[in-house]
């Protein structure tokens, strides 16, 4: 049986690759095959478009070729990594995906994430996420800050109101797909954030095996 397709997405800082491994470790315990991985990356193409991508001044992209480049840097990491493990039945954790481009590149970026949405769909072969987990935070960015020593990437370096325009898309995406996407609140501590996460999971998860006493 195909594995499920999880992505964990949200802003800067909210706690995505802490959860990743958490969740993870989670299901693990279940008895379940998970493979943990990351965009932009997550397949030897992608990781070298990743650093195209994060590193150098604004200036090195237009909007159009930055959105194009997360593109063809999902459709290797799909056919590379993601789809072969899901079809041998393991699940997939995926700390930011489609989403990330549709908030990032189509809302706050302006390109408008029916055009983003369309350049991605091009690459995807037909592989999106069962369930995606949007952490809200909002404190992410003092955290991301710290974690960073006040040099973020590229694109985390954008200006507060590129990533509240990050954040609106977000929440307007889970509106429109309220049986995919859901919102998390990330206050707290790990675990307890871990737990919400799993709770959000509960309906993809096999049938425990009640043993009777
Ligand atoms: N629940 C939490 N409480 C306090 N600090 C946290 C929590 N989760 C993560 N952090 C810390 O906040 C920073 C950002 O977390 P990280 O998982 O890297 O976020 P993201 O992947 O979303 O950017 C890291 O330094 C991490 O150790
Ligand atoms: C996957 C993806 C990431 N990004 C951005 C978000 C981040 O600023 C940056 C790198 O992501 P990441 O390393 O996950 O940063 P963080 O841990 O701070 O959340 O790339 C996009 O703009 N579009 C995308 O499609």
């Amino acid at each position: 049986m195909r594995g499920s397709f999880i992505t964990l997405e949200g802003g800067e800082g909210v706690g995505k690759s802490t959860q990743a491994r958490a969740l993870a470790e989670a299901l693990r315990a279940l008895g379940l095959e998970v493979v943990t991985t990351r965009e932009p990356g997550g397949s030897e193409g992608a990781e070298m478009i990743r650093a195209l991508l994060l590193g150098g001044p604004e200036e090195r992209w237009t909007a159009e070729a930055e959105a194009l480049l997360f593109a063809a840097a999902r459709a290797d990491h799909v056919a590379k990594t993601i789809r072969p493990a899901l079809e041998r039945g393991a699940w997939v954790l995926c700390d930011r995906f489609l989403d990330s481009s549709l908030a990032y590149q189509g809302g706050a970026g302006g390109l408008g994430t029916d055009r983003v949405r369309a350049i991605n769909l091009f690459g995807l072969g037909g592989t999106l996420p069962d369930r995606t987990l949007v952490l809200a935070l909002s404190d992410g960015a003092e955290r991301a800050r710290a974690r960073d020593n006040d040099a973020p990437d590229r694109i985390g370096g954008r200006p507060a109101d590129y990533h509240d325009a990050v954040a609106a898309a977000f929440r307007g995406l889970a509106g429109e797909e309220p049986e995919r996407i859901r919102c998390i609140d990330a206050h707290g501590a790990p675990e307890a954030v871990t737990e919400r996460l799993m709770t959000a999971l509960a309906d993809l998860l096999p049938a425990q095996q009640i043993t009777p006493g």
